[in-house]
């Protein structure tokens, strides 16, 4: 623990004591303060600093070491970055005396602390915190001095200690914190004795570090706590591949891939042992051969249960076909339309099955059939559809949500009535899960839920568990679109199993024939997407121009149309990738240039290598359900505060989406990105006016039909496609190939075979129509 060996001149450092503290969050151990400089190797002369950063409790007249980075703030100028940090004991015998003796150690004379470190040497400090007993044997210190020397000790030290251990392997503060939260002074003691430990208990502690420190300290390779953790590491990696479980053989081998080393060769036999190992205790569970992570497991199996629940319980309506045909020819009359005959069907199905799956794509009158089921629905029960008739005691019959806010809102503004997002419907807490589930249900009596398409089989299987026995529901979506980020295939899945029923929605309609963007998203759902289809038209143009001269392109369709009088936030970028010569960070970079430059009246803030200025369009990168934002949302930079001008003394950053105001801290900004260019698997459940989707072959890789049917079909008024025709036309032919362990087709054909009627044989019963009169 000598002040030398703790200092270390490879990395720039500012010595220095602490003057007062300017903020301190107690509970993140997060702090800012003003220290006086004592020594630095940094290129710096003030006399004191603003330093920031996670501390345990910064003491007043302690000496530490902070190493870190310098960053420039707008209002308080230079400021130190702290990374990593301890206290400064004086390089002596002496001077760790005159430190054991100080006030910090209330009732440690000079006497014993130098019996101590007489005893315990130079390393003293890390001696006690390893193990309080060295301090057992040394006479005169009584056991409540000792207790308190320890435990003062282990406040200041032991997270230092962690911080300073952590820093070794390249883990910064802020993990180094979840890490002390997590185990306290066990944390290094853990860490070497199984750092493989971290990555079952620390969200966001990887494998590969827990390898590598396991690595540094001999751990041998064959360990089983290295193959557990390699098994779950690789079904969690499997996860972001929209996987819900690996088959056996396939997870042993990307497990021994992964933990693959010459010298120490894994057997399949290892491998194999410790799965079965895991699935003892509860840790992963294998079936009929494939191995799931338990959430997973439960969750596909707990929807197929909700599923064959609800459809034991079939809708009881003495509703005849004539009546049917009476209310749905009257809705006609107001709507002033003649249904066709797929959206009749869907519209009977709809209203007599207990769940009904409604696909198509764009403008082939999904929204106009949810209406017409609604007004359907309330005519033969004789509801109102008013809010304003219902009270507390009479809950609302129809309850409509989707993935998304902006989906909700989309569903909300095209039948007039409220929805929300599944999130909110179910009360999500924020942080344990949901308020409304099997024992606490929702009310209503005809649910439907939009936008199905990106439900991953958690949300799922928490929305249904929480669908009462004799609620009626109604699922949406597009099958042609991506599947959803999440885990799983839950639409087409639910299709493919033929249980369901459904109706499919394929005749596009008359008012929208004329659109270009309708037809070439039609043209690629069939496979019949050719040069020709591109032509130029009215609402649809294709921008032939290589992948160097795409930001060019982009930046001149923005200055047209801002020449024209439109509004920029009306155009969406949407592009497949974030990193490449014309990816989604690049072009964000030039458009944010471009439409909102800096100027010396606008607030910014940096944020790693983004800048946020007011006016910045953003879109939000996580579900956070708590402020009712989530993963897709955009918003606006609405304003940016400092420390000294909110009551938090913070910095903050405010975005509204859609008129609705969430304040970031800094630890927050990750959540967000600037929002000129999005992805496309995030534009999923929006629209916007005009797209502009660039398409270059340096994409390649991701250019699949699913993506760009998706892109097409966000744009409502104008499409402007900019690149390589050759790679457009290769991309909408090849058809997403990464097919997705799930078994939920399976589960429900095993679950409901037995106990369901034939749906082939009760459609045929039930097959009368208008058309049949016609
Ligand atoms: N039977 C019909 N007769 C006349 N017009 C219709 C009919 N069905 C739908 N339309 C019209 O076609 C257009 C597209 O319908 P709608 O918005 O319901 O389709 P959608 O599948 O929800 O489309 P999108 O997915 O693009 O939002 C609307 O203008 C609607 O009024």
């Amino acid at each position: 623990m000598a002040a030398d060996s703790q200092l270390d001149h490879e990395k720039g450092y500012i010595k220095g004591e602490l003057l007062y503290t300017i903020f301190q969050n107690e509970q993140e151990h997060f702090s800012i303060a003003k220290i006086k400089v004592h020594e630095t190797n940094e290129d710096f002369q003030a006399k004191d600093i603003v330093i920031k950063g996670y501390f345990a409790k910064l003491q007043e007249a302690t000496v530490y070491l902070f190493y870190g980075t310098f960053e420039h703030h707008v209002k308080f100028g230079m400021q130190y970055n702290v990374r990593s940090y301890q206290t400064f004991i004086p390089d002596t015998k002496d001077g760790l005396t005159a430190y054991l003796s100080s006030d910090l150690f209330y009732g440690i004379g000079e006497k014993i602390a130098e019996k101590i470190v007489g005893k315990l040497g130079e390393s003293a400090i890390s001696k006690i915190l390893n193990d309080a007993d060295v301090l057992k044997d040394i006479p005169g210190l009584k056991p409540d001095k000792r207790d308190f020397l320890v435990k003062t000790l282990q406040e200041n030290q032991g997270f230092e200690h962690v911080v300073v251990y952590l820093a070794k392997y390249g883990i910064g503060l802020k993990l180094a914190q979840k890490v002390f939260q997590e185990y306290k002074e066990r944390a290094i003691e853990v860490l070497e004795n199984d750092p493989y430990q971290y990555v079952f208990d620390i969200e966001g502690f990887g494998f590969r570090t827990a390898d590598q420190i396991a690595r540094q300290n001999g751990l041998p390779l064959t360990h089983p706590n290295r193959i557990s953790a390699g098994c779950i590491y690789v079904l969690q990696k499997n996860i972001q591949n929209g996987h819900v479980y690996l088959p056996l053989d396939i997870c042993i081998d990307q497990v021994m891939e992964l933990l693959f080393d010459r010298h120490q060769p894994l057997t399949y036999e290892n491998v194999s042992e410790l799965l079965m190992e895991l699935n003892k205790t509860k840790k992963v569970i294998i079936q009929d051969g494939n191995v799931y992570l338990p959430s997973l497991y439960y969750a596909e199996d707990g929807f197929a249960s909700s599923i064959k629940r609800l459809l034991e319980k079939p809708v009881e309506s003495d509703t005849t076909t004539a009546e049917l045909m009476k209310i749905i020819g009257d809705i006609e009359e107001t709507e002033i339309l003649s249904y066709g005959k797929e959206q009749y069907d869907a519209l009977s199905k709809a209203l007599e099955s207990k769940l009904m799956i409604l696909t198509g794509g764009p403008g082939t009158g999904k929204t106009t059939v949810i209406k017409g089921i609604l007004k359907a629905y309330a005519s033969i029960h004789q509801m109102s559809m008013d809010t304003n008739d219902y009270d507390a005691e009479t809950d609302f019959p129809f309850v409509l949500a989707a993935p998304t806010g902006r989906a909700s809102k989309r569903l909300n503004e095209s039948t007039g009535l409220p929805a929300v997002t599944i999130h909110r419907l179910l009360g999500w807490d924020g942080h344990n899960g949901f308020s409304k589930n099997e024992d606490e249900q929702l009310s209503g009596k005809y649910l439907i839920i939009d936008e199905f398409s990106m439900v991953d089989i958690w949300l799922a299987n928490s929305l249904f568990k929480a669908i009462p026995d004799d609620m009626q529901v109604l699922v949406v979506g597009d099958e042609d679109q991506l599947p959803s980020v999440g885990p799983g295939q839950v639409l087409s899945d639910l299709l493919s199993s033929g249980l369901i029923p459904f109706v499919s929605l394929n005749d596009v309609y008359r008012q929208k024939e004329g659109s270009k963007i309708i037809q070439l998203a039609h043209l690629i759902k069939h496979d019949q997407c050719n040069t020709d289809s591109l032509a130029n038209d009215k609402d649809f143009s294709f921008i032939g121009c290589r992948e160097f001269q795409m930001i060019d392109v982009i930046t001149k369709v923005f200055t047209s149309a801002q020449r024209k009088g439109i509004d920029p936030k009306t155009i969406q970028v949407l592009a497949p990738m974030y990193r490449s010569q014309a990816g989604i960070n690049v072009i964000n970079r030039h458009l944010q240039e471009l439409i909102n430059p800096r100027k010396a009246t606008k607030r910014e803030v940096k944020a790693n290598d983004v800048i946020f200025r007011i006016g910045d369009k953003v879109i939000q990168l996580v579900n956070q359900p708590e402020d009712g934002v989530f993963n897709g949302d955009i918003g606006e930079v609405a304003a940016i505060f400092e420390e000294d001008e909110n009551k938090d003394h913070v910095e903050q950053v405010v975005i509204t989406f859609d008129g609705k105001e969430v304040v970031y801290e800094r630890k927050d900004y990750i959540n967000l990105m600037h929002a000129y260019c999005i992805s496309i698997h995030k534009s999923q459940g929006s629209e916007f006016p005009i797209v502009i989707l660039p398409v270059a072959s340096g994409y390649n890789r991701m250019l699949r039909k699913n993506l760009l049917y998706t892109a097409i079909t966000r744009s409502k008024q104008s499409l402007i496609i900019c690149g390589e025709q050759h790679a457009f036309l290769k991309g909408v032919r090849t058809k997403d190939t990464n097919k997705r362990f799930t078994s939920l087709t399976y589960l429900l054909e095993t679950r409901l075979n037995d106990s369901l009627p034939d749906p082939e044989n009760e459609s045929a019963e039930e097959e009368i129509t208008p058309y049949d009169f016609m």
